[in-house]
């Protein structure tokens, strides 16, 4: 079966001018996701801005126009649908902090377009791109190679986009990369086959997206609930009722499961899951639901039911891939509150170990600071233990954040190694 009607997040990456902008417009316009009125008003505007037909680019310009006069959020978010699928663009600006945008939009994505102009193939950004959507394991990378109406939609310009990609990614994470040439102005192979590639046996984008299987992406092995509130009795209104109210990380958890909880290893049976729609027989990631336990144990916010016989390791100290997200440096031996799943700790970065060279992906053993947008693999020692798994098993359990507390900002995001 195909899971066509799963949500479906992807990001798009390219360095300026590649045409993401172009992109999104067209997959909209032409999949005809968008409203009526808001379709009228971007003719409106393209012709009194003298455009041929629509400027495609006016699809996006609402979300940029929010960024910015607010500066506050990096990444904008746009829905649409199509008979077949309902998808999640997270829109990250191509220029200066994109490291820190890309972290920030593609952490959750089951998908990743890279744009490639075919007049200049691969270059820098894509490989700085692409290696950031491998750290994060973003599961599909669609590489489109664009503008190809400018190479007269030559197949031997797209091939060679190919190989310079491939040669490489091989030294990536990526487990399944495709590639589409396309013209996001014209419309080819967006939403539409195009006319004008004969030579391409594959699908246009949409079509790609839309049948894409997601569902494999996500654990299903191992169950994991931290615990984000206690609904206690009396107090919440809840009469004789103490659940644990969160989200499904990950696995799937079913009454009369044995749970375990973390860190204090008191063992329960799980006795209701329970929603604001009734009870269920079992909940799996992202679920939100609350969760009741045959016996009376003490437990908190941060801590996390699991089931006993598949644990994750209690551990104060961390290896991580650090991706630094902000303009002051790491200063040496500082403490910062480390934030993973609904738990909070002070931490400290012990040790830089190395920081990748993202040109040509090799590690500096010397270079020991932390600046915007680097990438470094850290040790880091935590006042309490957290419950953690590596990323690769686990991008929810196996993923953290580092908050100033003087400023309470975001400082970086890191992937548990
Ligand atoms: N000929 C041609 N031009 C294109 C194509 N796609 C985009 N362009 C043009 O390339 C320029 C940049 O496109 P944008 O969509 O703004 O590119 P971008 O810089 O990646 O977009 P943002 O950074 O997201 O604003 C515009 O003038 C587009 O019209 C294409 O397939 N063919």
């Amino acid at each position: 079966m195909l899971d066509n009607n799963q949500l479906l997040r992807f990001t798009t990456a390219g360095s300026v001018d590649d045409g993401k902008s172009t992109l999104i417009g067209r997959l909209l316009y032409d999949s005809k996701s968008i409203f009526e009125d808001q379709l009228q008003a971007i003719e409106n505007t393209s012709k009194k801005k003298g455009h041929e037909g629509v400027d495609l680019a006016l699809f996006t310009d609402g979300l940029r126009d929010e960024r910015e006069q607010g500066i506050t959020i990096d990444v904008a978010y746009r829905y649409f649908t199509t008979p077949k699928r309902k998808f999640i663009i997270a829109d990250t600006p191509g220029h200066i902090q994109y490291t820190r945008n890309m972290v920030t939009g593609a952490s959750t994505a089951n998908a990743a377009i890279i744009l490639v102009d075919a007049r200049h193939g691969v270059i820098e950004q894509t490989r700085r791109h692409s290696f950031i959507a491998s750290l994060l394991q973003i599961p599909h990378v669609i590489v489109c190679i664009n503008k190809m109406d400018l190479v007269n939609f030559s197949e031997e310009a797209y091939n060679k986009v190919i190989e310079q990609f491939e040669e490489f990614s091989s030294k990536m994470l990526v487990k399944d990369v495709r590639f589409i040439p396309i013209s996001a102005l014209l419309g080819d192979n967006v939403v539409n086959r195009s006319q004008n590639m004969d030579w391409y046996q594959g699908a246009p984008l949409l079509h790609t997206l839309e049948t894409m299987h997601i569902s494999s992406d996500i654990n299903k092995v191992d169950a994991r609930f931290p615990v984000q509130t206690v609904l206690r009795p009396q107090r919440d209104g809840f009469i004789d009722y103490r659940g644990y109210a969160g989200r499904v990380a990950s696995g799937v958890f079913r009454k009369g499961d044995e749970v375990t909880i973390m860190p204090s290893g008191f063992n329960s049976k799980i006795k209701s899951i329970d929603t604001l729609d009734g009870e269920l027989e079992e909940a799996f990631a992202p679920m939100s639901v609350s969760i009741t336990l045959e016996d009376d144990i003490d437990i908190s916010r941060g801590d996390m039911i699991v089931r006993s016989n598949n644990k994750p390791e209690a551990s104060q100290d961390l290896e991580v891939m650090l991706c630094w997200l902000h303009n002051d440096s790491a200063k040496p031996r500082a403490k910062y509150t480390i934030k993973h799943t609904s738990n909070e700790q002070k931490a400290m970065i012990k040790e830089v170990v190395y920081k990748y060279d993202i040109n040509t992906l090799e590690r500096n053993m010397d270079d020991k600071e932390l600046g915007m947008n680097d990438i470094s693999k850290v040790k880091i020692r935590t006042t309490k233990p957290l419950m953690v798994d590596s990323y690769r098993e686990n991008r929810t359990t196996g993923s953290i954040i580092l908050v100033d507390d003087a400023t309470n900002e975001t400082v970086a995001a890191g992937m548990i190694v």
